[in-house]
């Protein structure tokens, strides 16, 4: 791969790095999401609260596993910066994202039986697997792969230049993913995964580089979620 070649994002990577090199390969599938229906109305602030409230239930359940994960990088870092920095997120899911959750939801009118336990979508059921089956595995870099996805993805559709809509329902959401603090918790998740990453031609390697792209794959069918029923 030539590293002329460079990453049209919002994190600092190396093409030739482990997590560029992935990112690369995965470029159609990842725009795919950062310019999906659903951010483009986001945006526009014209997604209907049906479909907002769709997602967002089940990304409450993305949520919780989401959180495990983190539970399990403070437990499985070799770094005691990096214990700190997950703990520090920890805090900050804890107060302003579930917040967020809270607000809306309420907002929205989402019954509490929807909040707690709603019925999974595919892709929900799909990421939450991957997402226990990580946490569980206690695996530092297969963690920081989904973690990397999960929070690299959004930032750069969180960061897309567009104007912002006036409703908090919407332009907290995105908010959330982008600015100066958003950026640096991903690019320290990418710096944390290719400094663990195994070489991508070992078959540690190729058993991450699978995982990558199965759940940027999932990430899409996520939003595509959202507009079925
Ligand atoms: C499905 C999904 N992927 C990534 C994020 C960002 O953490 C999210 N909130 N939901």
């Amino acid at each position: 791969m030539s590293s002329a070649e460079s990453l049209p994002t919002t994190a600092d990577v190396a093409p030739e790095s482990f997590a560029g090199q992935l990112r690369l390969a995965s470029a159609a599938e990842w725009d795919a999401s950062v310019h999906h229906r659903f951010i483009d109305e986001l945006f526009a602030g014209t997604v209907s609260d049906e479909v907002l409230a769709r997602y967002l239930v089940q990304d409450y359940q993305f949520f919780d596993a989401f959180v495990a994960m983190l539970g399990a990088c403070v437990a499985t870092t070799d770094s005691k910066p990096a214990r700190l920095r997950f703990a520090a997120q920890l805090g900050m899911l804890a107060a302003d994202e579930d917040g967020y959750f809270q607000q809306t939801f309420a907002e929205l009118g989402v019954p509490s039986s929807q909040i707690t336990s709603p019925e999974l979508a595919e892709p929900t059921k799909d990421f939450v697997a991957q997402m226990w089956e990580v946490a569980q595995s206690r695996d530092y870099a297969d963690l920081l792969v989904v973690l990397v996805i999960a929070e690299w993805l959004y930032l750069d559709w969180g960061e897309r230049d567009l104007p912002l809509p006036a409703e908090p329902k919407h332009r907290d959401w995105i908010d959330l993913h982008r600015g100066d603090d958003f950026r640096a918790w991903t690019q320290f998740l990418i710096d944390e995964l290719n400094r663990a990453a195994p070489p991508l031609e070992s078959d540690d390697g190729a058993r991450l580089s699978e995982r990558w792209k199965r759940i940027v794959g999932i990430e899409r069918a996520f939003f595509d979620a959202a507009y079925s029923r």
